[in-house]
């Protein structure tokens, strides 16, 4: 694995001429860094994820991986550089949790070649990655929605890209597999962008955080100097309270209504 250069230059989407859901945004993220999308309720951070797994083709500017324009290479190029992790999960339901997570290599096969040895010991480790070995023959519709986000995380991993997208990545799991999932994906070689609801989970986790709001970017920059109570209260219309944590000294926010 290895982490790509990612750069958004001036990219903007709407679903026709009338109607713009991202206006023009930009931003550059270095190798193995990790980026944060916050913003309310439909903000527009799917719509900027799926642009940066190319699903969506940009309305303007353009989306570089490592230099490269993502609508100037092949799709299969792309799926060997980008993996994404998103909200709607696959209806394999009949398929083993192996056999989804051997999925993630299918972009490195050439033709019908089977898997190689070198295939399978990628799916065990993610496998493993994701404390998956116990389950690994389960059906994925017996699953439960949390190991089923872990399965999806694990197939993702095997896909060894150079750019993970996680879209709200700890949906369904409990507290620890959140931190753990978290932690985990932080300590790999590879560059991050993820959306995510929980603030100080951004502030904690993520180098740089871009807050979007009414499809607009309000503020991009490290955590500290965009998650404050001023951005927060333009983005979603909530009093912030920012504390400091002991022993720690890491910095808490509390929200309210306002009065
Ligand atoms: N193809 C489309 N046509 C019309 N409107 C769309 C389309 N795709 C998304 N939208 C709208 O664009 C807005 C942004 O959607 P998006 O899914 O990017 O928001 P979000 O920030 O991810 O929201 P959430 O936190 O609720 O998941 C929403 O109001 C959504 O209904």
């Amino acid at each position: 694995m290895s982490a790509a250069r990612l750069n958004i230059e001036e990219v903007s989407w709407g679903p026709s001429r009338s109607l713009t859901l991202l206006h023009p945004v930009s931003l550059a993220l270095e190798p193995g860094a990790c980026l944060g999308v916050v913003g309310a309720n439909g903000a527009g951070k799917s719509t900027l994820l799926r642009l940066i797994y190319r699903y969506l083709k940009p309305r303007t500017g353009r989306i570089l991986l490592d230099g490269d324009d993502l609508w100037k290479m092949s799709a299969r190029q792309t799926a060997r550089k980008v993996a994404a992790v998103l909200q709607e999960q696959p209806t394999d339901f009949a398929l083993s949790v192996r056999e989804i997570v051997a999925l993630g290599r299918r972009p490195h096969l050439s033709g019908l070649a089977s898997p190689s040895g070198r295939d399978q010991e990628i799916v065990a480790k993610a496998l493993s990655d994701m404390q998956l070995q116990g389950m690994s023959s389960r059906r994925f519709g017996t699953l439960s929605g949390g190991e089923r986000q872990r399965v999806m995380v694990a197939r993702a991993l095997a896909q060894e890209p150079t750019l993970l997208v996680l879209d709200e990545p700890t949906n369904h799991l409990d507290i620890r597999h959140q931190l753990e999932i978290l932690e985990l994906v932080r300590t790999l070689p590879v560059t991050i962008v993820t959306s995510l609801h929980d603030l100080n989970m951004a502030a904690s986790l993520c180098d740089q955080v871009l807050i979007l709001s009414s499809g607009r970017a309000l503020a991009y920059g490290p955590p500290a100097e965009v998650i404050t109570p001023h951005h927060v209260d333009a983005a979603f219309g909530v009093v912030c309270h920012r504390e400091e944590l002991q022993p720690s000294g890491r910095p808490h926010l509390t929200f309210s209504l306002p009065l």
